[in-house]
């Protein structure tokens, strides 16, 4: 669905983007994160056709977005500050969305007004609460039925069980039409719950593009008492990270992590403990790994 190769983009002299290459399957939902300042924002600016590359590739279903209409009647963009028309309501921007979107779904828009109880249609969209400006737009954007919806920070301002309902209208429309979900969040514990791929970038790149359940298949956090003393593992195995109190010791490992079990096992430990990471975990350890300066705050 989403083709990126070597994209880059410069502001002034500051290199925001450096050679970005990114790749997301139809009915993927992936999750693009990143500290503070990777470039997030900016590529999803390009991917949506908002700003023109310095250099690189941007494909969408096999076209160049850039300029094309074509392509952009078929996606659907939340952004992290939504716009509205100052004096609209939400149903002059139903009406200005069924303008742009030839294949919006009216029929769709009335039967989904149930989910939005607390949205006056006849109120100016500007003047309901932030969360509520969240909800009209994702009600838009559904039934503007786009084959790829792109999200920045989507829940933010959104209560827990809002967020919930939002996903799950999302995750039907993924299951039902292979929508594709691209989202940039911090949350995440959520992206955790919704994503099946997962981007890391960092300083205008993207440094690890996986599926989710790989990328969490590939690294473990291991507790391990020997009576040797501190643990060994053959070179294969990166060790991200060790500390120990008294003579446990405990180690962030990439690598399968059954074999590292079985690796370690052969030196008759007292205590050997494999547990599975979180995508918290992962984030922090994998940029622990760059220079981006990560404390022990995890162990
Ligand atoms: N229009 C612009 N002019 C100049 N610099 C910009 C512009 N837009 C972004 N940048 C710079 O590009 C870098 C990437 O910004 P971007 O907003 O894409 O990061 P982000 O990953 O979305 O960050 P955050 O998680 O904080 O939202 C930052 O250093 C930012 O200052």
């Amino acid at each position: 669905m989403i083709q990126v190769h070597n994209l880059k983009k410069k502001f002034d002299d500051f290199q925001a983007l450096n050679g970005v290459d990114m790749h997301v399957g139809k009915g993927d939902i992936y999750g693009l994160v990143g500290p503070n300042g990777a470039g997030k924002s900016t590529l999803i600016r390009h991917l949506t056709g908002v700003y023109k590359a310095d250099e690189g590739e941007i494909l969408i279903d096999g076209e160049p977005v850039f300029e094309n209409r074509n392509i952009k009647q078929k996606m659907a963009y939340i952004p992290d500050e939504l716009f509205y028309f100052m004096q609209a309501d939400t149903m002059e921007m139903k009406r200005f969305y069924e303008g742009i979107y030839p294949q919006f779904d009216s029929k769709l828009f009335y039967k989904m007004q149930e989910f939005f109880p607390t949205i006056d249609v006849k109120r100016t969209i500007r003047r309901l609460s932030k969360g509520m400006q969240k909800q009209v737009a994702f009600w838009l954007a559904i039934c503007c039925k786009p084959d790829l919806l792109i999200l920045d920070e989507p829940v933010d301002g959104l209560d827990p069980v809002m967020r919930r309902q939002i996903w799950s209208i999302l995750m039907a429309e993924v299951a039902e039409r292979k929508m594709t979900v691209l989202v940039s969040s911090h949350n995440l514990r959520e992206l955790e719950d919704t994503c099946d791929h997962v981007g890391i970038m960092h300083h205008g790149k993207i440094m690890i593009e996986r599926s989710l359940s790989n990328l969490q298949g590939n690294i473990s956090k291991i507790q391990v008492a020997c009576q040797n003393g501190v643990p060994k593992l053959p070179d294969d195995f990166e060790v991200l990270h060790m500390a120990n109190t008294g003579r446990v010791y405990t180690l962030i490992v990439k690598g399968d992590p059954k074999e590292a079990e079985k690796v370690l096992l052969t030196e008759n430990p007292t205590i050997v403990d494999v547990l599975p990471l979180t995508l918290e975990e992962i984030f922090i350890y994998e940029l622990g790994g760059v220079d981006y300066e990560v404390k022990d705050m995890l162990l």
